[in-house]
């Protein structure tokens, strides 16, 4: 295999409702969508699902377009390769940058399926014709509305609620959601708002036998996190901190966690997600998918790695209609009665719509060989 081109397009969507985190509040994404053409004319899709800010991680969208445009994407153009781990071995000096890397990485793996004639799920050795999906609910001004956005979530199917807290607004807001609803899978995310300093706060969220805690502390901590774990019964869930297989393995050596948060972005792509899933297999350590607000192309990555039987937990990859009026692909990627399905056309099985791409584009440059 071998590309000959690759296009990269800043594409805009605006979001049905704002999502607000502890950081920021958004009404629209702007994600780097890619497309790879090989010599023979067959074409992949990727996307880098960066933030726009450097508040989740150290790379933003714009950080992506440099990396992509500057090193990863001459490095690879004009090189042969069979393997993914042949194409990202071209680019094995760049550190970090994993959601650059993610977005070119998912287009190659979504253009090799395409040549092998399978789905994107069977590619990666997936199980499941559908995989169970919860949500991952934004900061609500108050109970009663966060209540409500529950109860909407629930009625239609989704098997899991994951809400953000911080401090001030923790084991209050999470007793009154388990007061009401006091058999639903639950979980938290607190996105590093804490330190060992909060441990008796957090050992009160004991009592609401929560799924996991994701991500208490500092966001590059695994140390912190596993005197942290020693005191919780409640699982810790790392997202922010792993960053690759090896991440995994000192993570669940060092006992800073029992359940990891399998993010294709965050890990730099499909590869290397497989293979945190499969440290994590190995020693029975349940994982899912996290979101990251995913426009169809990357949604449709998320789902296919969520069909690997390590993902034992239901993740982030709601329908695409739960942040956007219109998905970038066809069929749209839609969730019924809280499942979505796996497809089994080639690639990623849901095909970028070139006018909506067009219409959305605010910024486009392609790369040649
Ligand atoms: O449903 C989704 O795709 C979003 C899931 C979600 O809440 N992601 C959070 C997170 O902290 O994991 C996030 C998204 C975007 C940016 C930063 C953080």
């Amino acid at each position: 295999m071998r590309l000959r081109r690759i296009d990269l397009k800043l594409v805009r969507l605006p979001l049905v409702r704002p999502f607000r985190t502890s950081s920021s509040v958004k009404d629209h994404l702007a994600h780097i969508v890619l497309r790879v053409e090989a010599d023979d004319g067959l074409v992949g899709w990727g996307e880098c699902a960066s933030p726009s800010d450097p508040y989740y991680c150290p790379e933003t969208t714009e950080t992506c377009w440099h990396i992509l445009r500057d090193f990863l994407g001459p490095l690879v153009l004009g090189k042969d390769w069979e393997t993914i781990d042949e194409l990202t071995s071209f680019y094995r000096l760049v550190k970090g940058n994993t959601f650059a890397k993610a977005g070119l990485e998912m287009a190659c793996c979504d253009l090799l399926a395409r040549s092998q004639g399978v789905s994107l799920s069977s590619f990666l050795g997936g199980v499941r014709p559908r995989i169970a999906s919860g949500v991952s609910l934004g900061i609500e001004d108050d109970t009663a509305s966060l209540l409500d956005t529950i109860e909407r979530h629930l009625s239609a199917g989704y098997k899991r609620i994951k809400l953000k807290i911080g401090p001030g607004r923790d084991v209050e807001v999470v007793r009154e959601v388990r007061r009401v609803y006091p058999d639903l899978l639950l979980q938290v995310d607190a996105n590093s708002a804490y330190t060992l300093r909060d441990i008796d706060l957090l050992r009160r969220l004991d009592e609401f036998d929560l799924l996991l805690i994701e991500q208490p502390l500092a966001h590059d901590d695994i140390i912190d996190h596993a005197t942290l774990q020693a005191a919780l019964r409640t699982p810790v869930c790392l997202d922010e901190s792993i960053h690759s297989a090896d991440d995994a393995r000192k993570a669940l050596d060092l006992g800073a966690c029992r359940v990891i948060n399998i993010k294709v972005s965050r890990v730099g792509g499909l590869m290397e997600a497989r293979r945190i899933h499969d440290v994590c297999f190995n020693r029975g350590v349940p994982v899912w998918c996290g979101g990251m607000h995913e426009f169809g192309i990357g949604r449709a990555a998320n789902v296919a790695v969520c069909s690997l039987p390590g993902f034992l937990l239901p993740g982030d990859v709601s329908g695409s209609d739960k942040y956007y009026l219109q998905d970038l692909v066809d069929p749209p990627v839609l969730a019924r009665d809280g499942y979505v399905p796996v497809p089994s056309s080639p690639g990623l099985g849901h095909e970028p719509i070139p006018d909506l791409i067009v219409a959305n584009t605010r910024r486009e440059i392609t790369l040649d060989a």
